[in-house]
């Protein structure tokens, strides 16, 4: 531990850790991602929950690339009173005075200024030799020192560069005043082993090491960018750059959240505190979304809306009988308000069980049974089991009880050559009848259907179709009110096909008639 990140120890009480500091650049390197440029104003609310969730150093953008982002950087600087606040510079003279000019009004203002380091850097973009390079170095570092207390330089492309050479760029960089060195994995070319062994090695070698605080910034080309982070720290580096949802420039950076909770939950072989305040991890993934109009992909580690979200049926059940089975740490700790357990075709009976139970259906064993049976037939046609779709099939379970007609197939013909053709069986009474009948379309058809099983005088009074989740998946939910002698009965039925769920409807409302005494003349052969 350098003194610089003694400074910043551990809270009173815990046990002590080395504290890493927390770079966040989602305003620079974050922004560089493709379409997610964020207005002053977004800009503005992202960097408040930054200094809200505890960032030590907030690189609120690159003051020379353009003016609207020298007034971001200078009204971040302004605003900002707890984190350190950081401008970007290239190794040229106006960049740096720029950058200087736009966090001079910081509490704690803090210059980084980086240069290529890497022989193909040095041959195809910057078009310099290596000791060119260390004497822009001395002189744009110094420069910057001249303007503000905390330098930070970065030797861009450090993981492919020769060892030998990055530890006399660290060293003309410490000698110039920098007091945080970063060794970026610009092109996220590194492998943890490697980047940890980088680092050991930089601060072993470099007579001055000790005079800076050294900073992991990974890129995540090969997924790499969290477990690169970690290593680099291992390593003996004691600041991490990284990004909320791990925005940046290609395949983004490190993401913040996850470094954050991968040395919280595993303080245990990670030994090393930060200041963020975990449980506003959450509200910054949504604040930096919607700035960027930039989607959480689902299945996002710690911020993703899967995050906490289980939908089979070994991990729901053990989630219920203990959430430590299948969750390392709470949704709380990061700001969710709780684990969900989504209903689907995966699901089993604990978890429906305690569905129903959540929703006020207090149901016998063998009902439940039943409703499980036809929440799977669903499941198994549609994607999303909405708690609506649970409540229909269930209400239409518990009303299908004592049901003497009952729907057994339907197979209809529509289309534009009429007339459309319903072939139904019924079960009545424990015996299988068979009809088919025409219509004047497939819905009047399917009850002409029911008519030629089960002959009755009743009138149709109303028929209603409504969708009751989203979707064309979705489940049609028909009402059907029958009246007869002067008493009317509603039906509802819900199923993802209307026409079935137009006969379970029509189903429901005659056996409320038959079982007010309308009589039942089955007439089909019994089968
Ligand atoms: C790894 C990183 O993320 S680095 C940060 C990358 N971010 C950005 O580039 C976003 C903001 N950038 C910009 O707005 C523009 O690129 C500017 C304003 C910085 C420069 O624009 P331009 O002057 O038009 O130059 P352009 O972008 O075409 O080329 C970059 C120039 O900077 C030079 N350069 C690149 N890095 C550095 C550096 N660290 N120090 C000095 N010069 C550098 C390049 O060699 C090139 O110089 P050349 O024109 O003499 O060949
Ligand atoms: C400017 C530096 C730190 C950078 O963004 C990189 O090397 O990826």
């Amino acid at each position: 531990m350098t003194d610089a990140t003694r400074n910043a120890s551990s809270p009173q009480g815990c046990s002590p850790k080395d504290r890493v500091l927390i770079f966040d650049t989602t305003l620079r390197d974050g922004e560089q991602c493709p379409g997610a440029t964020m207005t002053f104003e977004e800009k503005l609310e992202v960097a408040d929950v930054l200094d809200a969730m505890g960032v030590d150093i907030i690189e609120a953008g690159f003051p020379i690339a353009s003016d609207g982002d020298f007034e971001a950087v200078s009204a971040i600087a302004r605003r900002i009173k707890r984190a350190t606040v950081a401008g970007l510079a290239r190794a040229i003279s106006a960049d740096i005075a720029r950058a200087g000019e736009a966090v001079r009004h910081a509490a704690k203002p803090r210059i980084h200024t980086f240069v290529s380091t890497s022989p193909i850097h040095l041959e195809h973009q910057m078009r310099k030799s290596e000791e060119e390079v260390l004497e822009i170095i001395t002189k744009t570092v110094a420069q910057a020192r001249n303007l503000v207390e905390d330098v930070e330089w970065s030797a861009m492309d450090a993981t492919r560069t020769p060892i030998d050479y990055l530890c006399r760029t660290v060293e003309a960089a410490i000698k110039a005043g920098a007091t945080t060195i970063n060794l970026p994995d610009t092109v996220g070319y590194a492998v943890p082993d490697e980047y940890r062994a980088m680092f050991r090695q930089i601060r072993e070698r470099v007579p001055n090491a000790d005079k800076a605080i050294f900073s992991v910034h990974c890129h995540n080309d090969l997924g790499l960018a969290v477990a690169n982070s970690l290593a680099g720290i291992e390593g003996g580096a004691r600041q991490i750059e990284c990004t909320i949802n791990g925005i940046g420039e290609r395949a983004g950076n490190a993401a913040l959240e996850e470094v954050v909770m991968a040395l919280r939950v595993r303080g245990d072989v990670l030994p090393y505190d930060t200041g963020i305040d975990a449980s506003l991890l959450t509200r910054a993934s949504k604040a930096v979304s919607t700035a960027c109009s930039f989607p959480v992909q689902y299945n996002k580690a710690i911020v993703g809306r899967n995050a906490f979200a289980h939908e089979s049926g070994i991990h729901q059940d053990g989630m219920l009988k203990n959430q430590t089975t299948y969750e390392i740490m709470t949704p709380e700790s990061v700001g969710v308000s709780k684990t969900s357990l989504v209903m689907g075709k995966h699901s089993g009976r604990a978890a429906f069980r305690s569905k129903l139970k959540e929703m006020g259906y207090d149901l016998g064993d063998n009902q439940l049974e039943d409703a499980f049976t036809r929440f799977k037939a669903l499941a198994d046609r549609k994607k999303h089991v909405y708690d609506e779709d649970i409540e229909a099939l269930v209400d239409e379970n518990l009303a299908s009880a004592h049901d003497r007609v009952r729907l057994v197939s339907l197979t209809v013909i529509a289309g534009t050559r009429g007339p459309q053709r319903a072939t139904m069986k019924l079960d009545v009474d424990g015996r299988f009848v068979t009809e088919e009948a025409e219509g004047n379309g497939p819905i009047d058809a399917v009850f002409n259907a029911i008519k030629a099983i089960v002959p009755h005088e009743a009138v149709l009074e109303l028929y209603d179709v409504h969708a009751v989740t989203e979707g064309t998946d979705a489940q049609a939910e028909v009402t059907v009110r029958l009246s007869h002698e002067g008493s009317s009965v509603t039906g509802r039925g819900a199923d993802p096909d209307t026409l079935v769920s137009s006969a379970k409807a029509y189903l429901v409302a005659l056996n409320k008639l038959i079982a007010k005494g309308v009589r039942l003349h089955a007439q089909a052969a019994a089968e």
